[in-house]
This record gives structure tokens, sequence and C-alpha cells, in this order.
């Protein structure tokens, strides 16, 4: 079975057809990172997934079952995550804080059996295992504010994997993070490797052919090509889609 199948999905804005047919099989533990020109639809495509954006037509299923019509919330009980949205830190708080938030969230009100300490501790404690598989449990204690940008990136990763997804939609997780911050946070993903299936938007077209098991190639809202790294890199049609700046890139 597939982790996440994604069959004809359609989004328009006027005349504008953002996401025209995708259709994708993505397999369990995959990371299949999703590439294409600025303004293919990249980031309307992550939002249909995660149930940020309704679709026009096709359909999404998370291991065999359709969740098209499910709102982002309960797309996220069922474990599908996005991961990067804005507004998902307080700056105030301190990262573990901030994740602890989330995992209570996740589990509702199952702390409310333990006192109040062993719920705390409980919390304390998946949201410590978050932020230590995002590579931040050293800096758990420090207000979210103060943290450099490639900390804030795998603070969002934290939250995110505190709610325990099954699939990770990830957008643009390196935008902005640069050299040895880039590299950690690559590393990072890849010891995530296996354990769940992500979707990866990436520009950084390094970290793309490291991490990825597979490639789709999103051009004017369509998949013009889908495989593995070294036939996405060598084929002629997704080289000629990447004339100009991104050329270079995938070079
Ligand atoms: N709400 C909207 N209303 C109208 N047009 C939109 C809307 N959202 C996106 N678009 C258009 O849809 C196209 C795809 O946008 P999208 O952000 O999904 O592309 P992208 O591949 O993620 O681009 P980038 O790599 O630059 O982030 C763009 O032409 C964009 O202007």
């Amino acid at each position: 079975m597939t982790a996440l199948t994604v069959t004809d999905l359609c989004k328009h804005y006027g005349a504008l057809k953002v996401t025209d047919h995708v259709s994708l099989d993505i397999a369990p533990g995959e990371i299949h990172a999703i590439i294409g020109p600025n303004g293919a639809g990249k980031t309307t495509l992550i939002a249909q997934l995660s149930g940020q954006l309704g679709s026009d037509s096709g359909r999404v299923a998370l291991d065999g079952k359709d969740i098209t019509h499910l709102s982002m919330p309960e797309r996220v009980r069922l474990g599908l995550a996005r991961s990067f949205q804005i507004t998902s830190v307080l700056p105030g708080f301190t990262a573990l804080e901030n994740v602890a938030l989330a995992v209570q969230a996740r589990q509702g009100s199952s702390f409310r059996f333990f006192g109040t300490v062993a719920a705390e501790r409980a919390l304390n404690a998946a949201a410590m295992e978050a932020l230590h598989e995002a590579g931040l449990d050293h800096r758990a204690q420090i207000p979210a504010r103060s943290l450099s940008h490639g900390e804030h990136r795998r603070l969002e990763l934290a939250i995110a994997l505190a709610t325990k997804p099954r699939v990770l939609l990830l957008d643009e997780p390196l935008a902005g993070v640069g050299g040895e911050d880039a590299e950690t946070f690559v590393e990072n993903l890849r010891r995530l490797k296996g354990r769940l299936t992500m979707v990866l938007i990436e520009h950084d077209m390094d970290a793309v052919f490291a991490l990825a098991d597979r490639v789709s190639v999103l051009v004017y809202g369509r998949i013009i090509a889908t495989g593995a790294p070294d036939a996405i890199r060598s084929d002629p049609e997704v080289r000629a889609a990447y004339l100009g700046e991104e050329e270079q890139e995938i070079a």
C-alpha cells in the first residue's frame, strides 16, 4: 500500500491552472521531493495535501483512506502533518514549551488522568524527544525569539514531529538556512529517513539529491517526470524545464 496517494488533484485561480491533474504515489518510508521552477505550484500542492487549501477536483488518500474532504486538524489527527507554518511558534515561550504545547494538542485530554506533576513530566519527555529528533534538544530552555533562523526551522520541525506524523509535508525547510546549518539540518532529516514518510519541497538541489529516494518535477502545475534522483538529473525534459537559474543548480 502507498502512504499517500494523490490522484488528479487540481486547483485553479481564474484562468490559471496552478495544479493540473497532479497524481503521485508516495511509498511508506520514502522521502519524495517535489522540485520545479518558481511559481510551478509546489506550495499550492502542499497546501492541498495538508488540507489548508481545498481542491477543485481530485483525490487524496492517506494509507488508503480517502481524506480529500477532511480539514487540516482532522488530517493531523490521522497522521499527516505539515511543517513550517508561520503561525506555529510562540516567541516568548522556550523551545521546550512550544513543542510541549504541540504534544498536548495531539494528546488531547489523555494527560488528565495523571497528577499535574506527572502530566508535566510526561509532556516534557515527549517534547524533549521531538526536540532531540530535530537536533535542538541542547536549546530546549531558550526562548524561541532568541533562536537563530536555522534553529527556528528546526523548532518548527520538532513541533511537526510532536504530532507523531506518519507522513510529514516539508515546505522549503532549508529556506534561508545556509552553510553548516543547512548540512546539520540535512543530517537531521536523513536520520528520520525510513521512520516516517516525507514529501519535501526544496530549492536546495544538494539537499534534494542527498535526501530524496524519488523526485517529481512540477512545471506549470503538471508533473512532467517522477523517478530516482539520478534519472531525474539526466532527464532532458527536466533539464529543459530548468533552463535559467535552476539549471546551474541541477547540473
Ligand atoms: N491565492 C492565489 N490567488 C491567485 N494566484 C495564486 C494564489 N496562490 C498562488 N497563486 C499563483 O499560483 C502559482 C503557483 O504558486 P505557488 O506558490 O504554488 O508556486 P511555487 O511552485 O510554490 O513557487 P515558489 O517556488 O516560488 O515558492 C503562481 O503563479 C502564483 O502566483
